[in-house]
């Protein structure tokens, strides 16, 4: 069935997309404006693994962990050089459209956050074809559960993700934790250029590995569910991010992400970073000077009620309201795509 086939509402832009155009919205490689695709592509997975590498081999770790029964559920736990009882944790669950990456490769933002005094666990699933959606979300949801029964005395559970791992950290707003014996700390999530209606991803070619229905798709959708699910903890945040060089498409998909969190009773906030693409939002977080990876003498302070800070990080929250002018930006972007196309 081609996404043009269906009979649809006029307001939802990507219902009026060609299939090519749809295609190019959901792949981030072809809107960076610094490398062309494959080598954006390839950029992104030598940093993380290099950052893995020097992870693996200065931190104090613990590798390849079993949070469940399956051979691929596994994580990785790297923690700060004091041993303290109660620290504060910071999971990570990685993108690839559900279908690539690894926690091997992943280890992006250990070096910044151990430094400051934070535990960072890095997490696999298994991807597709292994793995389905629901059973990913399910795989998220007990490591998220493992995590808080090993280390019940932790300072606060962050959720960060990237890309289909964004979209996997959102589905953890909607878990039942009763089922699990289990109610994490939660106390922030970090939402990096996600995708949280999973709809239109059923039309492209990511859907090849992902066999996704539309009852599929809806059932993993937290923009149709979070205005329903009250916060657990009213103090935790919500961090919504997206790249300036990230698609329309994806800008879309973030900012009415955010407002439906707004629009329930989630802390949340929103911030597009300037200057960076899909990748480099991730590659960032590896450096100890950038904004995101920016703890602070007291770190968790923010979440126990400090509301405005000058400027957004993985472990703080900025109150940000105004809407991106994305359609506009889209415009922009694709005559500055059109332009890099032209040029090659
Ligand atoms: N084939 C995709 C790859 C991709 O989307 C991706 C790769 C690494 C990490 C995150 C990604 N996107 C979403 O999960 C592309 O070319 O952009």
């Amino acid at each position: 069935m081609a996404f043009s086939d269906v009979g649809l509402p006029g307001e939802v832009p990507w219902k009026k997309m060609s299939a090519e155009e749809l295609e190019s919205q959901y792949c981030p490689s072809q809107w960076g404006v610094r490398l062309r695709a494959e080598e954006a592509l390839r950029t992104y997975s030598q940093i993380g693994i290099e950052a893995t590498r020097r992870a693996r081999a200065t931190r104090k770790s613990l590798l390849h962990v079993p949070y469940g029964d399956g051979e691929g559920e596994k994580l990785d736990i790297y923690f700060p050089d004091e041993a303290a009882e109660a620290l504060p944790f910071f999971l990570f669950f990685h993108g690839g459209y559900w279908q690539s990456g690894s926690k091997d490769e992943s280890a992006f933002m250990v070096d910044p956050l151990t430094a400051q005094g934070v535990a960072v666990v890095i997490v696999a699933y298994d991807i597709a074809p292994k793995g389905t959606l629901d059973q990913m979300v399910d795989q998220v949801t007990r490591s998220v559960a493992f995590v808080q029964k090993r280390y019940p005395s932790n300072e606060g559970i962050y959720l960060c993700g990237h890309s289909a791992g964004a979209h996997l950290a959102a589905m953890m707003l909607l878990a039942n934790w009763t089922k699990h014996g289990v109610t994490p700390n939660l106390k922030g999530f970090f939402l990096m250029s996600g995708v949280f209606d999973l709809e239109p991803i059923m039309y492209t070619s990511q859907n090849v590995a992902l066999q996704l229905t539309l009852e599929d798709a809806q059932r993993n959708s937290p923009q149709l569910k979070v205005a329903q699910v009250q916060p657990v903890d009213p103090t935790c945040r919500v961090l919504v991010v997206v790249g300036q060089f990230d698609s329309p498409e994806f800008h879309r998909q973030s900012w009415e992400f955010y407002q439906t969190l707004c629009q329930g009773e989630w802390k949340a906030s929103f911030e597009q970073l300037h200057d960076m693409d899909h990748f480099e939002i991730v590659e960032n977080l590896t450096q100890k000077d950038n904004v995101l990876t920016q703890v602070g003498p007291h770190p968790w302070q923010p979440f126990r009620g400090r509301q405005h800070r000058s400027c957004c990080s993985l472990l703080d929250v900025q109150t940000r309201s105004s809407r991106p002018a994305w359609s506009t930006w889209r415009n922009s972007v694709s005559t500055k795509n059109t332009k890099k196309v032209s040029q090659m």
